[in-house]
């Protein structure tokens, strides 16, 4: 089974015009490698400067959205308004949603299968804290997280996994690869056991935190990491060559 190498790049809340006409102007310029889905998420403000800029064959993803189609819900936006837009892609459970945000598993469930219903594809992100990897708690967090998505019984085709260690996030410190390939290993598991053998087969299971252009080849090799989302190097060019890191 081949999956199709996914490389995400969450811009967070970072940009302005002129950076932005910068990073687009990179993207654009960039060669096309080999079989790679490259979704790119602005600050959602941003969002249709963007993809009115971009070339074809990016995709724009937005960092959140809510559980629900409209309604009086001050500062979100929903799956779909981003349709409306042309939009394809939203990263939901995004460690910063959690813990910066205080998101819980189940409202970011909820959010997802909303998102699936509407016609979006989620990019799901789970991931353990400092603390919790070093109480040997890691398998027990991602489980947990990737749970409250199993227990919705939505349509995996349009979900990606994002493991991404709250730990690595911004900080510079990548788990290596054999510590990546061994919860991307584990969450494979999790998927047969508790979906199918096919949903294990085929969900991409993508790995984020402080990936570079220096690291993300030798994270690329491991068998069960399907591509990156990408952070502080996804507004600089060197996000080229993670978006080639496999070919
Ligand atoms: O949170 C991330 C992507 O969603 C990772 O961020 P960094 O690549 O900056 O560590």
């Amino acid at each position: 089974m081949t999956r199709k190498f996914f490389v995400g790049g969450n811009w967070k809340m970072n940009g302005d015009k002129e950076s932005i006409d910068g990073i687009i102007a990179f993207l654009n310029q960039s060669a096309a490698c080999g079989d790679v889905d490259v979704v790119v998420a602005p600050p959602t403000i941003y969002i249709t400067y963007v993809k009115e800029r971009l070339r074809a064959g990016i995709e724009v993803a937005a960092q959140n959205s809510y559980k629900v189609a409209k309604g009086a819900f001050t500062g979100e936006i929903s799956p779909a308004m981003l349709k409306d837009l042309g939009l394809k892609w939203v990263i939901l459970g995004h460690s910063e949603r959690r813990h910066v945000f205080g998101e819980k598993d189940d409202l970011i469930a909820d959010k997802a299968v909303h998102a699936i219903e509407s016609g979006l594809d989620v990019i799901y992100c789970i991931g353990e804290k400092l603390e919790e990897r070093e109480a040997g708690q890691t398998k027990e967090v991602n489980f947990r997280q990737l749970q409250a998505i199993v227990d919705k019984n939505l349509d995996w085709n349009h979900v990606v996994i994002a493991y991404e260690p709250v730990w690595a996030i911004g900080t510079g410190k990548t788990a290596s690869p054999e510590q990546a390939q061994e919860v991307h290993g584990w969450i494979r598991e999790y998927l047969r056991e508790k979906v199918s053998d096919k949903v294990s087969n085929e969900t991409r299971i993508i790995y984020g935190g402080s990936v570079t252009a220096e690291n993300a080849a030798e994270l690329a090799k491991k068998p069960d990491i399907d591509g990156f989302l990408v952070g502080g190097a996804s507004l600089k060019p060197d996000f080229v060559k993670i978006i080639c890191a496999r070919s």
